[in-house]
């Protein structure tokens, strides 16, 4: 059985901190960060408001991302081989693939993929907070926060209800402790489901997906 499990939602929510976790937990779990698919800061356009437009979709090479996970989907024993992650031999037939990052809902060929899709959300406040204390590989100017980040994850989020695409919310200000068990219970639960042939997901990964290279993507042991 292959899930595609999206750890999604707002810049400094706790994405990557719960998928650590959830990496360590889960069996046979790969995963993709959508932060490795940025394209290099000279393709990045300047909006009118003088920002570079991070936070939009084409500042992603989401077809190398869709490329890294049809990749897994043909073959995820080779995929987790290639990457370091090991099979756990009672769990031979399940394979996990975590899809992390702050646009996943937001690309039309990927979102059908998944098996669940969880949501991070921070009031603004506390996200501006975090984010102030973060730092990128490209430093946040002064004002991009309010002038570019928040008003583009408002936007990408409207658009995504709208379009009606099902997702869980998570509560970003709880505990990663409370987060991790909360999540880590679901996903087990949708693997118990899937085993007895109830609730399965589309697993994207069952469609007529072709093997196809990938550019970059990060694995963790079970
Ligand atoms: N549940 C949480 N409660 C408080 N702070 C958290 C929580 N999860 C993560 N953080 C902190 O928030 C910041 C952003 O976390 P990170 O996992 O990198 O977020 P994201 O991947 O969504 O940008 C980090 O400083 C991290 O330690
Ligand atoms: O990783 C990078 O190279 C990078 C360069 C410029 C900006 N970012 C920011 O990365 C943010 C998304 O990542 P995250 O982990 O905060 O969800 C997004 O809000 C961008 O503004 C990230």
């Amino acid at each position: 059985m292959k899930h595609i499990v999206g750890i999604g939602g707002v810049t400094n929510s706790g994405k990557t901190t719960l998928t650590s976790s959830l990496l360590r937990s889960l069996p046979n779990c790969c995963v993709i960060h959508q932060d490795d698919f940025f394209k290099p800061q000279d393709q990045i356009a300047v909006g009118e408001d003088g920002f570079k437009q991070w936070d939009v979709l084409e500042s992603l090479d989401m077809e190398a991302m869709l490329s890294t996970v049809r990749a897994w989907a043909s073959s995820p024993h080779k995929f987790a081989r290639a990457h370091g992650v090991s099979m756990q031999p009672d769990a031979a037939n399940t394979h996990i693939l975590l899809l992390e990052g702050f646009l996943l809902y937001s690309y039309k060929p990927l979102v059908d993929l998944y098996s669940r899709r969880y949501f991070l959300t921070v009031p603004y406040e506390e996200c501006k907070r975090r984010r102030s204390t973060r730092s990128y590989e490209v430093p946040d100017p002064p004002g991009l926060f309010d002038g570019h980040v928040w008003p583009m994850y408002q936007k990408y989020k409207r658009e995504m209800e709208a379009s009606g695409v099902e997702v869980v919310y998570l509560d970003g200000t709880k505990s990663r402790e409370q987060l991790f068990h909360q999540v880590l219970e679901d996903i087990r639960n949708l693997l118990l489901n899937s085993v007895a042939g109830r609730g399965q997901g589309p697993a994207g990964a069952q469609g007529p997906m072709r093997h196809a290279g990938h550019r970059k993507a990060q694995t963790g042991a079970a």
